[in-house]
Protein backbone atom coordinates (compact mmCIF):
# COMPACT_ATOMS: atom_id res chain seq x y z
CA UNK A 1 0.00 0.00 0.00
CA UNK A 2 2.66 2.35 1.22
CA UNK A 3 5.17 1.87 -1.83
CA UNK A 4 1.96 2.07 -4.28
CA UNK A 5 1.04 5.28 -2.41
CA UNK A 6 4.87 6.65 -2.86
CA UNK A 7 4.86 5.72 -6.65
CA UNK A 8 1.85 7.40 -7.16
CA UNK A 9 3.10 10.83 -5.98
CA UNK A 10 6.18 9.94 -7.67
CA UNK A 11 4.34 10.03 -11.14
CA UNK A 12 1.83 12.90 -10.14
CA UNK A 13 5.19 14.84 -9.41
CA UNK A 14 6.49 13.81 -13.25
CA UNK A 15 3.64 14.88 -14.11
CA UNK A 16 3.65 18.26 -12.76
CA UNK A 17 7.09 18.44 -13.87
CA UNK A 18 6.42 18.36 -17.42
CA UNK A 19 3.42 20.68 -16.95
CA UNK A 20 6.12 22.97 -15.97
CA UNK A 21 8.47 22.40 -18.36
CA UNK A 22 5.64 23.03 -20.92
CA UNK A 23 4.25 26.05 -19.64
CA UNK A 24 8.14 27.69 -19.96
CA UNK A 25 8.68 26.48 -23.08
CA UNK A 26 5.33 28.15 -23.83
CA UNK A 27 6.26 31.37 -22.28
CA UNK A 28 9.80 31.31 -23.90
CA UNK A 29 9.18 30.55 -27.47
CA UNK A 30 8.51 33.14 -29.83
CA UNK A 31 7.26 30.71 -32.55
CA UNK A 32 4.03 29.59 -30.76
CA UNK A 33 1.12 31.67 -30.20
CA UNK A 34 -2.30 31.02 -29.72
CA UNK A 35 -4.28 28.34 -27.57
CA UNK A 36 -4.11 25.87 -30.07
CA UNK A 37 -0.04 25.42 -29.98
CA UNK A 38 0.18 25.92 -26.14
CA UNK A 39 -2.62 22.87 -26.24
CA UNK A 40 -0.17 20.87 -28.96
CA UNK A 41 2.95 21.41 -26.28
CA UNK A 42 0.57 20.36 -22.78
CA UNK A 43 -0.19 17.09 -25.09
CA UNK A 44 3.33 16.15 -25.87
CA UNK A 45 3.99 17.10 -22.41
CA UNK A 46 1.40 14.50 -21.65
CA UNK A 47 1.97 12.45 -24.16
CA UNK A 48 5.69 10.95 -23.20
CA UNK A 49 4.05 9.40 -20.12
CA UNK A 50 0.65 8.01 -21.03
CA UNK A 51 -1.81 7.03 -18.83
CA UNK A 52 -0.68 3.42 -18.33
CA UNK A 53 -2.67 0.67 -17.57
CA UNK A 54 -1.09 -1.44 -14.13
CA UNK A 55 -0.38 -4.59 -16.34
CA UNK A 56 2.98 -5.63 -17.02
CA UNK A 57 4.86 -3.70 -20.07
CA UNK A 58 4.37 -6.09 -23.51
CA UNK A 59 7.29 -6.58 -25.50
CA UNK A 60 5.42 -6.89 -28.89
CA UNK A 61 8.62 -7.81 -30.92
CA UNK A 62 7.99 -11.47 -29.78
CA UNK A 63 4.90 -11.33 -31.89
CA UNK A 64 5.51 -11.95 -35.55
CA UNK A 65 2.83 -12.30 -38.04
CA UNK A 66 2.27 -16.09 -37.91
CA UNK A 67 1.09 -15.48 -34.33
CA UNK A 68 -1.17 -12.50 -35.18
CA UNK A 69 -4.81 -12.99 -35.86
CA UNK A 70 -6.91 -9.42 -36.95
CA UNK A 71 -10.59 -10.30 -36.54
CA UNK A 72 -13.70 -8.48 -36.73
CA UNK A 73 -17.39 -9.08 -35.05
CA UNK A 74 -19.67 -8.54 -37.66
CA UNK A 75 -23.78 -8.62 -37.14
CA UNK A 76 -27.22 -7.51 -37.21
CA UNK A 77 -28.46 -4.83 -34.36
CA UNK A 78 -28.47 -6.85 -31.16
CA UNK A 79 -27.06 -10.08 -31.98
CA UNK A 80 -24.56 -10.11 -29.17
CA UNK A 81 -21.51 -8.81 -30.56
CA UNK A 82 -20.65 -6.02 -28.11
CA UNK A 83 -21.65 -9.02 -25.52
CA UNK A 84 -19.54 -12.06 -27.24
CA UNK A 85 -16.72 -9.47 -27.46
CA UNK A 86 -17.34 -8.90 -23.38
CA UNK A 87 -16.51 -12.44 -23.06
CA UNK A 88 -13.43 -13.25 -25.04
CA UNK A 89 -11.90 -9.78 -23.60
CA UNK A 90 -12.74 -11.87 -19.85
CA UNK A 91 -11.67 -15.31 -21.34
CA UNK A 92 -7.93 -13.87 -22.15
CA UNK A 93 -7.71 -12.14 -18.95
CA UNK A 94 -7.49 -8.54 -20.79
CA UNK A 95 -10.45 -7.34 -18.54
CA UNK A 96 -11.24 -8.95 -15.14
CA UNK A 97 -15.60 -10.57 -14.88
CA UNK A 98 -17.55 -8.33 -13.86
CA UNK A 99 -15.52 -5.51 -13.63
CA UNK A 100 -16.50 -2.47 -15.45
CA UNK A 101 -19.22 -2.00 -18.02
CA UNK A 102 -21.43 -4.68 -20.11
CA UNK A 103 -20.47 -4.08 -23.65
CA UNK A 104 -17.28 -2.94 -22.49
CA UNK A 105 -16.28 -1.65 -25.99
CA UNK A 106 -18.95 0.75 -26.30
CA UNK A 107 -17.82 3.63 -24.39
CA UNK A 108 -19.46 6.25 -25.66
CA UNK A 109 -22.20 8.01 -24.18
CA UNK A 110 -24.62 7.81 -27.17
CA UNK A 111 -23.82 4.36 -27.11
CA UNK A 112 -24.49 3.47 -23.79
CA UNK A 113 -27.19 4.95 -23.41
CA UNK A 114 -29.08 3.72 -26.78
CA UNK A 115 -27.22 0.20 -26.00
CA UNK A 116 -25.64 0.04 -29.80
CA UNK A 117 -22.43 0.19 -31.30
CA UNK A 118 -21.90 3.47 -33.38
CA UNK A 119 -17.99 3.39 -33.27
CA UNK A 120 -15.85 0.38 -34.12
CA UNK A 121 -13.63 0.00 -31.10
CA UNK A 122 -10.04 -2.32 -31.49
CA UNK A 123 -8.97 -4.78 -28.67
CA UNK A 124 -5.89 -6.12 -27.96
CA UNK A 125 -5.69 -9.93 -26.44
CA UNK A 126 -3.15 -12.49 -25.76
CA UNK A 127 -4.54 -15.97 -25.64
CA UNK A 128 -2.43 -19.32 -25.43
CA UNK A 129 -4.10 -22.18 -26.64
CA UNK A 130 -3.90 -25.84 -25.12
CA UNK A 131 -2.20 -27.30 -27.76
CA UNK A 132 0.00 -23.81 -28.71
CA UNK A 133 3.48 -23.45 -27.14
CA UNK A 134 3.40 -19.55 -27.63
CA UNK A 135 0.87 -17.33 -26.95
CA UNK A 136 -1.12 -15.51 -29.84
CA UNK A 137 -1.82 -11.69 -30.25
CA UNK A 138 -5.19 -11.29 -31.59
CA UNK A 139 -6.61 -7.86 -32.38
CA UNK A 140 -10.45 -7.70 -32.23
CA UNK A 141 -12.61 -5.07 -33.64
CA UNK A 142 -16.20 -4.80 -32.38
CA UNK A 143 -18.26 -3.10 -34.95
CA UNK A 144 -21.51 -1.34 -35.37
CA UNK A 145 -24.56 -3.36 -36.67
CA UNK A 146 -27.12 -0.55 -37.53
CA UNK A 147 -27.10 -0.02 -41.64
CA UNK A 148 -26.14 3.70 -40.75
CA UNK A 149 -22.97 2.90 -39.61
CA UNK A 150 -21.61 0.16 -42.47
CA UNK A 151 -19.49 2.53 -43.68
CA UNK A 152 -17.12 1.94 -39.92
CA UNK A 153 -17.79 -1.75 -40.96
CA UNK A 154 -16.19 -1.69 -44.06
CA UNK A 155 -12.78 0.61 -42.49
CA UNK A 156 -12.86 -2.07 -40.10
CA UNK A 157 -12.67 -5.30 -42.33
CA UNK A 158 -9.60 -3.77 -43.83
CA UNK A 159 -7.25 -4.42 -41.22
CA UNK A 160 -9.11 -8.11 -40.47
CA UNK A 161 -8.16 -11.44 -42.74
CA UNK A 162 -11.37 -12.75 -40.48
CA UNK A 163 -14.66 -12.13 -38.81
CA UNK A 164 -16.98 -14.11 -36.88
CA UNK A 165 -19.99 -13.44 -38.18
CA UNK A 166 -22.47 -13.21 -35.03
CA UNK A 167 -25.99 -14.81 -36.09
CA UNK A 168 -28.86 -14.92 -33.27
CA UNK A 169 -29.93 -18.42 -33.00
CA UNK A 170 -33.85 -17.24 -32.66
CA UNK A 171 -34.18 -14.31 -35.18
CA UNK A 172 -31.59 -15.56 -37.76
CA UNK A 173 -29.99 -13.89 -40.92
CA UNK A 174 -31.15 -10.75 -41.14
CA UNK A 175 -30.63 -7.44 -43.40
CA UNK A 176 -27.03 -6.27 -41.98
CA UNK A 177 -26.26 -9.95 -41.53
CA UNK A 178 -26.85 -9.94 -45.14
CA UNK A 179 -24.45 -6.37 -45.90
CA UNK A 180 -21.67 -7.27 -43.54
CA UNK A 181 -21.66 -10.98 -44.53
CA UNK A 182 -20.75 -9.29 -48.42
CA UNK A 183 -18.97 -6.59 -46.77
CA UNK A 184 -16.77 -9.77 -45.63
CA UNK A 185 -16.71 -11.87 -48.17
CA UNK A 186 -15.80 -9.07 -51.11
CA UNK A 187 -12.70 -8.07 -48.95
CA UNK A 188 -11.59 -11.85 -49.08
CA UNK A 189 -11.60 -12.87 -45.27
CA UNK A 190 -12.33 -15.68 -43.66
CA UNK A 191 -16.04 -15.94 -42.06
CA UNK A 192 -16.41 -17.93 -39.18
CA UNK A 193 -20.46 -18.73 -38.50
CA UNK A 194 -21.74 -18.25 -34.89
CA UNK A 195 -24.69 -18.67 -33.80
CA UNK A 196 -25.47 -17.16 -30.64
CA UNK A 197 -28.21 -16.66 -27.50
CA UNK A 198 -28.24 -20.74 -27.93
CA UNK A 199 -29.67 -20.31 -24.47
CA UNK A 200 -32.92 -18.76 -25.07
CA UNK A 201 -36.37 -20.97 -24.99
CA UNK A 202 -37.08 -19.86 -28.61
CA UNK A 203 -33.43 -20.46 -30.47
CA UNK A 204 -33.52 -22.54 -33.00
CA UNK A 205 -29.57 -23.16 -34.16
CA UNK A 206 -30.41 -26.03 -37.08
CA UNK A 207 -32.92 -23.71 -38.90
CA UNK A 208 -30.20 -21.25 -38.54
CA UNK A 209 -27.47 -23.68 -40.05
CA UNK A 210 -29.38 -24.39 -42.99
CA UNK A 211 -30.33 -20.64 -43.22
CA UNK A 212 -26.15 -19.52 -43.89
CA UNK A 213 -25.83 -22.94 -46.04
CA UNK A 214 -28.61 -21.87 -48.39
CA UNK A 215 -27.97 -18.30 -48.36
CA UNK A 216 -23.93 -17.91 -47.80
CA UNK A 217 -22.74 -21.58 -48.43
CA UNK A 218 -21.38 -21.53 -45.30
CA UNK A 219 -20.85 -25.16 -44.19
CA UNK A 220 -23.25 -26.24 -40.84
CA UNK A 221 -20.52 -28.04 -39.51
CA UNK A 222 -17.99 -25.04 -39.27
CA UNK A 223 -20.81 -23.12 -37.28
CA UNK A 224 -20.08 -22.40 -33.57
CA UNK A 225 -22.86 -22.59 -31.04
CA UNK A 226 -22.73 -19.85 -28.34
CA UNK A 227 -24.39 -18.29 -25.83
CA UNK A 228 -22.45 -14.83 -25.06
CA UNK A 229 -25.11 -14.43 -21.74
CA UNK A 230 -24.89 -17.75 -20.11
CA UNK A 231 -20.99 -18.42 -21.89
CA UNK A 232 -21.83 -21.74 -23.02
CA UNK A 233 -19.95 -22.91 -26.47
CA UNK A 234 -17.43 -19.91 -25.77
CA UNK A 235 -14.29 -22.06 -25.46
CA UNK A 236 -14.28 -22.94 -29.11
CA UNK A 237 -14.39 -19.39 -30.37
CA UNK A 238 -10.33 -18.55 -30.03
CA UNK A 239 -8.87 -21.61 -31.01
CA UNK A 240 -11.06 -21.55 -34.34
CA UNK A 241 -9.66 -18.25 -35.07
CA UNK A 242 -6.26 -19.26 -34.54
CA UNK A 243 -6.96 -21.97 -36.83
CA UNK A 244 -8.58 -20.95 -39.54
CA UNK A 245 -7.94 -17.09 -40.25
CA UNK A 246 -4.51 -16.59 -41.83
CA UNK A 247 -1.54 -14.55 -40.40
CA UNK A 248 -1.76 -11.12 -41.67
CA UNK A 249 0.14 -10.53 -44.59
CA UNK A 250 3.08 -7.74 -45.58
CA UNK A 251 6.36 -7.39 -45.63
CA UNK A 252 8.20 -7.28 -41.94
CA UNK A 253 11.62 -5.99 -43.45
CA UNK A 254 9.96 -3.86 -46.34
CA UNK A 255 9.29 -0.21 -46.06
CA UNK A 256 6.96 1.16 -43.51
CA UNK A 257 3.24 1.38 -44.69
CA UNK A 258 0.23 1.83 -42.21
CA UNK A 259 -3.28 2.27 -43.12
CA UNK A 260 -5.38 4.87 -41.07
CA UNK A 261 -8.00 3.53 -39.97
CA UNK A 262 -9.72 5.71 -37.61
CA UNK A 263 -8.78 8.70 -35.46
CA UNK A 264 -10.23 11.26 -32.65
CA UNK A 265 -9.69 13.66 -30.37
CA UNK A 266 -8.03 13.70 -26.86
CA UNK A 267 -7.71 16.58 -24.88
CA UNK A 268 -4.38 15.22 -23.21
CA UNK A 269 -2.80 13.85 -26.10
CA UNK A 270 -4.46 15.30 -29.04
CA UNK A 271 -4.97 13.68 -31.75
CA UNK A 272 -4.76 9.26 -31.69
CA UNK A 273 -4.73 7.60 -35.18
CA UNK A 274 -5.72 4.17 -35.16
CA UNK A 275 -3.47 2.41 -37.58
CA UNK A 276 -2.64 -1.03 -39.00
CA UNK A 277 1.11 -1.86 -39.78
CA UNK A 278 0.78 -3.55 -43.06
CA UNK A 279 4.55 -3.70 -43.62
CA UNK A 280 7.66 -2.55 -41.56
CA UNK A 281 8.04 -1.88 -38.30
CA UNK A 282 7.26 1.92 -36.68
CA UNK A 283 8.70 3.62 -33.46
CA UNK A 284 8.48 5.95 -30.67
CA UNK A 285 10.87 8.69 -32.20
CA UNK A 286 10.31 8.17 -35.88
CA UNK A 287 9.48 10.55 -38.49
CA UNK A 288 6.25 9.68 -40.66
CA UNK A 289 4.67 11.31 -43.52
CA UNK A 290 0.94 11.20 -44.54
CA UNK A 291 0.53 10.25 -48.16
CA UNK A 292 -2.92 12.22 -48.62
CA UNK A 293 -1.91 15.55 -47.28
CA UNK A 294 2.08 15.32 -47.84
CA UNK A 295 2.53 16.28 -44.05
CA UNK A 296 5.33 15.58 -42.13
CA UNK A 297 5.05 14.39 -38.29
CA UNK A 298 7.39 13.11 -35.49
CA UNK A 299 5.85 9.86 -33.71
CA UNK A 300 4.99 11.00 -29.91
CA UNK A 301 4.25 8.10 -28.54
CA UNK A 302 3.07 4.29 -30.23
CA UNK A 303 0.76 1.63 -28.46
CA UNK A 304 -1.91 -0.88 -28.78
CA UNK A 305 -5.93 -0.80 -26.96
CA UNK A 306 -5.09 -3.65 -24.45
CA UNK A 307 -7.76 -2.67 -23.99
CA UNK A 308 -7.20 0.89 -22.77
CA UNK A 309 -4.40 2.78 -25.04
CA UNK A 310 -1.44 0.93 -23.54
CA UNK A 311 2.52 2.22 -24.51
CA UNK A 312 4.64 -0.48 -26.37
CA UNK A 313 7.33 2.06 -28.54
CA UNK A 314 7.20 -0.13 -31.26
CA UNK A 315 4.39 -1.35 -33.63
CA UNK A 316 5.34 -4.13 -35.91
CA UNK A 317 3.94 -5.80 -39.29
CA UNK A 318 0.39 -7.09 -38.98
CA UNK A 319 -0.28 -5.00 -35.64
CA UNK A 320 -3.25 -2.84 -35.22
CA UNK A 321 -2.71 -0.36 -32.49
CA UNK A 322 -2.63 3.67 -31.87
CA UNK A 323 -0.30 6.90 -33.41
CA UNK A 324 -0.03 9.87 -31.73
CA UNK A 325 1.77 12.63 -33.79
CA UNK A 326 0.81 15.98 -32.38
CA UNK A 327 -1.58 16.14 -35.39
CA UNK A 328 -3.74 19.38 -34.33
CA UNK A 329 -7.12 18.56 -35.50
CA UNK A 330 -8.88 14.97 -36.57
CA UNK A 331 -9.24 16.83 -40.60
CA UNK A 332 -5.73 16.21 -41.14
CA UNK A 333 -5.74 12.29 -40.27
CA UNK A 334 -7.62 11.45 -43.50
CA UNK A 335 -9.36 8.02 -42.89
CA UNK A 336 -7.54 5.73 -45.02
CA UNK A 337 -4.49 7.36 -46.01
CA UNK A 338 -1.15 5.60 -45.59
CA UNK A 339 1.27 6.76 -43.30
CA UNK A 340 4.98 6.05 -44.36
CA UNK A 341 8.72 6.74 -42.94
CA UNK A 342 9.33 10.60 -43.91
CA UNK A 343 11.64 10.61 -47.10
CA UNK A 344 10.82 6.60 -48.31
CA UNK A 345 9.01 5.95 -51.64
CA UNK A 346 6.30 3.53 -50.96
CA UNK A 347 3.02 2.83 -52.88
CA UNK A 348 0.40 4.19 -51.10
CA UNK A 349 -2.58 1.01 -49.93
CA UNK A 350 -5.92 1.57 -51.56
CA UNK A 351 -7.62 3.22 -49.02
CA UNK A 352 -11.05 2.83 -48.73
CA UNK A 353 -14.22 4.44 -50.73
CA UNK A 354 -15.12 7.89 -49.29
CA UNK A 355 -18.40 7.82 -47.26
CA UNK A 356 -21.97 8.75 -48.83
CA UNK A 357 -24.42 10.92 -47.15
CA UNK A 358 -27.93 9.50 -47.73
CA UNK A 359 -29.94 12.16 -45.54
CA UNK A 360 -29.71 15.83 -45.54
CA UNK A 361 -30.75 18.58 -42.84
CA UNK A 362 -30.60 22.41 -42.43
CA UNK A 363 -29.34 22.93 -38.27
CA UNK A 364 -29.46 26.86 -37.38
CA UNK A 365 -29.64 28.23 -33.85
CA UNK A 366 -33.01 28.96 -32.60
CA UNK A 367 -31.50 31.84 -31.40
CA UNK A 368 -29.67 33.70 -34.31
CA UNK A 369 -26.76 35.67 -31.97
CA UNK A 370 -25.67 31.74 -31.28
CA UNK A 371 -24.38 31.21 -34.71
CA UNK A 372 -20.80 31.47 -33.54
CA UNK A 373 -21.79 28.71 -30.66
CA UNK A 374 -23.52 26.30 -32.57
CA UNK A 375 -20.28 26.64 -35.49
CA UNK A 376 -18.15 26.05 -32.33
CA UNK A 377 -19.97 23.31 -31.20
CA UNK A 378 -20.38 21.35 -34.66
CA UNK A 379 -16.55 21.81 -35.28
CA UNK A 380 -15.89 19.99 -32.04
CA UNK A 381 -18.19 17.48 -32.73
CA UNK A 382 -17.07 16.81 -36.47
CA UNK A 383 -13.71 16.42 -34.89
CA UNK A 384 -14.66 12.93 -33.70
CA UNK A 385 -17.14 12.09 -36.28
CA UNK A 386 -15.57 12.95 -39.94
CA UNK A 387 -18.79 11.07 -41.34
CA UNK A 388 -20.78 14.45 -41.14
CA UNK A 389 -20.44 16.94 -44.14
CA UNK A 390 -21.43 20.61 -42.98
CA UNK A 391 -21.85 23.28 -45.46
CA UNK A 392 -22.63 26.84 -44.48
CA UNK A 393 -26.46 27.80 -45.56
CA UNK A 394 -28.87 30.82 -45.05
CA UNK A 395 -32.49 30.94 -45.03
CA UNK A 396 -34.51 34.01 -45.15
CA UNK A 397 -37.02 32.61 -42.15
CA UNK A 398 -34.29 30.75 -39.80
CA UNK A 399 -31.35 33.01 -40.94
CA UNK A 400 -27.70 31.23 -40.76
CA UNK A 401 -27.03 28.14 -40.26
CA UNK A 402 -25.87 24.53 -41.59
CA UNK A 403 -26.37 22.07 -44.22
CA UNK A 404 -25.48 18.55 -42.89
CA UNK A 405 -24.89 15.51 -44.52
CA UNK A 406 -25.45 12.27 -42.49
CA UNK A 407 -25.14 8.33 -43.53
CA UNK A 408 -28.50 8.09 -42.31
CA UNK A 409 -31.66 8.57 -40.09
CA UNK A 410 -30.17 7.66 -36.76
CA UNK A 411 -26.34 8.96 -37.64
CA UNK A 412 -28.37 12.14 -37.93
CA UNK A 413 -30.56 11.78 -34.76
CA UNK A 414 -26.92 10.68 -32.73
CA UNK A 415 -25.41 13.84 -33.81
CA UNK A 416 -28.30 16.45 -32.91
CA UNK A 417 -28.74 15.09 -29.65
CA UNK A 418 -25.01 15.04 -29.05
CA UNK A 419 -25.49 18.93 -30.38
CA UNK A 420 -27.95 19.43 -27.93
CA UNK A 421 -26.55 17.62 -25.12
CA UNK A 422 -23.22 17.86 -25.09
CA UNK A 423 -22.81 21.51 -25.84
CA UNK A 424 -26.49 22.66 -24.55
CA UNK A 425 -27.31 24.62 -27.88
CA UNK A 426 -30.33 24.64 -28.54
CA UNK A 427 -31.33 24.34 -32.65
CA UNK A 428 -33.67 24.13 -34.98
CA UNK A 429 -33.47 21.37 -37.30
CA UNK A 430 -35.51 21.00 -40.57
CA UNK A 431 -36.98 18.15 -42.18
CA UNK A 432 -34.38 15.49 -43.51
CA UNK A 433 -34.12 15.03 -47.00
CA UNK A 434 -32.36 12.84 -49.19
CA UNK A 435 -30.52 13.82 -52.50
CA UNK A 436 -32.47 12.84 -56.00
CA UNK A 437 -32.13 12.94 -59.35
CA UNK A 438 -34.53 14.79 -61.38
CA UNK A 439 -34.40 13.39 -64.93
CA UNK A 440 -36.49 15.18 -68.04
CA UNK A 441 -37.18 12.62 -71.26
CA UNK A 442 -35.14 14.97 -73.24
CA UNK A 443 -31.97 14.07 -71.05
CA UNK A 444 -31.32 17.07 -69.18
CA UNK A 445 -31.34 16.07 -65.31
CA UNK A 446 -30.72 18.15 -62.24
CA UNK A 447 -29.63 16.76 -58.55
N1 LIG B 1 -30.26 -14.48 -24.04
C1 LIG B 1 -29.14 -13.96 -24.54
N2 LIG B 1 -29.02 -12.63 -24.66
C2 LIG B 1 -27.88 -12.13 -25.17
C3 LIG B 1 -26.81 -12.98 -25.59
N3 LIG B 1 -25.82 -12.20 -26.09
C4 LIG B 1 -26.24 -10.92 -25.99
N4 LIG B 1 -27.48 -10.87 -25.44
C5 LIG B 1 -28.29 -9.67 -25.17
O1 LIG B 1 -28.68 -9.10 -26.40
C6 LIG B 1 -28.72 -7.67 -26.31
C7 LIG B 1 -27.86 -7.06 -27.41
O2 LIG B 1 -26.52 -7.42 -27.17
P1 LIG B 1 -25.29 -6.57 -27.74
O3 LIG B 1 -24.06 -7.32 -27.38
O4 LIG B 1 -25.39 -5.13 -27.35
O5 LIG B 1 -25.60 -6.67 -29.29
P2 LIG B 1 -24.81 -5.97 -30.48
O6 LIG B 1 -24.90 -6.91 -31.62
O7 LIG B 1 -23.45 -5.56 -30.05
O8 LIG B 1 -25.71 -4.68 -30.76
P3 LIG B 1 -25.32 -3.38 -31.67
O9 LIG B 1 -24.01 -2.93 -31.19
O10 LIG B 1 -26.41 -2.41 -31.37
O11 LIG B 1 -25.34 -3.83 -33.06
C8 LIG B 1 -28.25 -7.33 -24.91
O12 LIG B 1 -29.38 -7.12 -24.10
C9 LIG B 1 -27.50 -8.59 -24.45
O13 LIG B 1 -27.53 -8.76 -23.06
C10 LIG B 1 -26.96 -14.40 -25.42
O14 LIG B 1 -26.11 -15.21 -25.75
N5 LIG B 1 -28.16 -14.82 -24.89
Amino acid sequence: MGSLHRASKTLKSLRHQLLLQATQQFDSSSRLSGSSDYRLLLARALCSHPRQNAKEAVDLTQYPPERIRNFSIIAHVDHGKSTLADRLLELTGTIKRGHGQPQYLDKLQVERERGITVKAQTATMFHKGSNEPQPFLLNLIDTPGHVDFSYEVSRSLAACQGALLVVDAAQGVQAQTVANFYLAFESNLTIIPVINKIDQPTADPDRIKDQLKSMFDLEPSDCLLTSAKTGQGLEHVLPAVIERIPPPPGEGSGLLRMLLLDSYYDEYKGVICHVAVVDGMLRKGDKISAAATGQTYDVLDVGFMHPELTQTGVLLTGQVGYVVTGMRSTKEARIGDTLFHAKTIVKPLPGFKAARHMVFSGLFPADGSDFEALNHAIERLTCNDASVSVTKESSTALGLGFRCGFLGLLHMDVFISDLNKEYGTHIISTVPTVPYIFEYSDGRYYL
